[in-house]
């Protein structure tokens, strides 16, 4: 992939009561090869329609999104998901869940070699042959992500992979999604709550307010890597993120 590219694009839905929801408005921003875009904002804000729009499973009622030129019309392997709750098959070993989409897409005859590299790579050696729910919640993560980036995709989709996990957990997670990133300079797109998480990880953050879903801001990320969620500049850059959310402000 070269450019990912979000031209004014509007979603509408309607609620139970049929009410017109404008859950995005004017989605307007580019994104190039290898960057790390965070996209953060309230719940409800629209995060995972955009994801959705961008991986094809959702279309625009208007604008349109493209890659490379060609716009996106249906989910393609090209574009990788990785969801809230990694999704793993119960029934699948981490082994076999991790194979699962390249059998899927090559037979047979898929590349066994890239499977045991991913495992490795996401720190799964020894937990192979285990069930889902024998291993952790992290590990099971890790897994769901080993098993969208062995396709090796050209854009991955993180719609908040680390949301259900433990804080010391999810920095684990962080880690390994930095780790696999600089790797295989994958463009990755990451929904999330967590303002650390998306300043940690993100080159470029994506501010979205609700109601309707807007693209408030998009702020280069000044850290260089490695990046350090103590020092000054992590904080004081965390602050201005937290000013553009209107964090701690309330309303008399
Ligand atoms: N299929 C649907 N039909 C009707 N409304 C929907 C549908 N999907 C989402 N919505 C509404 O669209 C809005 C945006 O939802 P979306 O899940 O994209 O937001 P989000 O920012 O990802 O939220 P969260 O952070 O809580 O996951 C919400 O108000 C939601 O209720």
């Amino acid at each position: 992939m070269v450019q990912l590219t979000v031209q004014n694009v509007n979603r509408v839905l309607h609620d139970n009561a049929g009410q017109r929801i404008n859950v995005l408005e004017d989605i307007n921003f580019n994104v190039n090869s290898g960057e790390f875009i965070s996209i953060i904002g309230p719940s409800g804000c629209g995060k995972t329609t955009l994801l959705r729009l961008i991986s094809g499973l959702d279309q625009p009622e208007e604008g349109q999104l493209t890659v490379d030129g060609k716009p996106i019309t249906h989910p393609d392997v090209s574009r990788g998901y990785v969801f809230q709750h990694g999704s793993l098959f119960p029934w699948e070993t981490i082994k076999e869940n991790i194979s699962s989409g390249l059998k899927a897409v090559y037979g047979r005859h898929y590349d066994k070699k890239l499977v045991d590299h991913y495992i490795d790579l996401m720190g799964l050696k020894g937990f192979e042959s285990a069930y889902p729910h024998q291993v952790s919640g992290g590990m099971a993560q890790r897994a769901a992500l080993a098993r969208s980036i062995v396709l090796r995709p050209e854009l991955l989709l993180l719609d908040e992979p680390m949301g259900a996990l433990d804080a010391f957990t999810r920095a684990d997670v962080q880690n390994v999604i930095q780790r696999v990133w600089k790797q295989t300079r994958t463009t990755m797109i990451l929904v999330t709550h967590d303002i650390d998480e998306a300043i940690y990880l993100g080159t470029r953050i994506i501010v979205m307010t609700p109601r309707p879903g807007r693209i408030k801001e998009i702020v280069t990320n000044p850290l260089t890597f490695p990046r350090d969620r103590t020092s000054d500049d992590f904080l004081k850059f965390r602050r201005t993120i937290q000013d553009k959310l209107n964090f701690g402000v309330t309303e008399n």
